[in-house]
């Protein structure tokens, strides 16, 4: 990492602001927990962590699910290490056999949607019986890649600004800030 990297990763983290704390995302969390398990206590889900963003939310939400599942994960990417998206990349399909299976994708956020569309329509093209996804943060804005897409359990919602934390890079750092921030434009 060149000096000037590093300040500018610096800058962006000391004058982001906090939307969510960590207390308030792990608040979300709880609430997430307890609708999935009421749909899915008794399903034997499979749950499909989309890495890297998705990390830290199923690192928060697995040990809140008291029942029978597995986990997997796949590894599809739009956007890189830039902070606008384009096509979607699959670096790591899932190893487990979807067919029959119902499946719950987990990812950090849903801001344009296109990503998490492309992966839940592989997943029933690969026999899943059921697919839903649940995302920590739903960024609220008109540029939805299908009007008014929304996933199946959502943690909180954001502004339409660059965010960063809670899973979420800004140029491939920052997954590990503890809570939402946005970036600042002048940042
Ligand atoms: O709703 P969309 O506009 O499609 O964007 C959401 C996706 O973008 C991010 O992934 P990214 O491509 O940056 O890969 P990463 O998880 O490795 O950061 C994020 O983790 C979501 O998977
Ligand atoms: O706002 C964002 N921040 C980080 N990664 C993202 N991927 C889609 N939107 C975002």
């Amino acid at each position: 990492m060149t000096p000037e990297f590093k300040q500018e990763l610096l800058k962006v983290r000391a004058e982001a602001r906090l939307l969510y704390s960590q207390a308030q995302l792990d608040d979300a969390v709880r609430r997430m927990a307890t609708e999935i398990t009421a749909r899915y206590a008794d399903l034997n889900p499979l749950l499909l962590t989309v890495m890297n963003g998705g990390v830290v939310f199923a690192g928060r939400l697995l040990p809140e699910l008291d029942f029978p599942l597995e986990v997997d994960y796949l590894h599809a990417s739009r956007y890189g290490a830039a902070t606008t998206g384009s096509t979607l990349h699959w670096r790591v399909s899932p190893g487990t056999n979807l067919a029959g299976r119902h499946v719950l994708i987990l990812d950090d956020i849903l801001d344009v949607g296109a990503t998490l569309l492309a992966i839940a329509a592989a997943c029933e093209e690969q026999g899943a019986l059921s697919v839903a996804t649940a995302v920590l943060v739903d960024k609220v804005h008109d540029r939805k890649a299908e009007p008014g897409l929304k996933a199946d359990f959502t943690g909180v919602e954001t502004e339409d600004a660059y965010l960063f934390g809670g899973g979420m890079d800004y140029k491939g750092y920052w997954r590990n800030a503890p809570g939402i921030f946005a970036v600042e434009d002048n940042a």
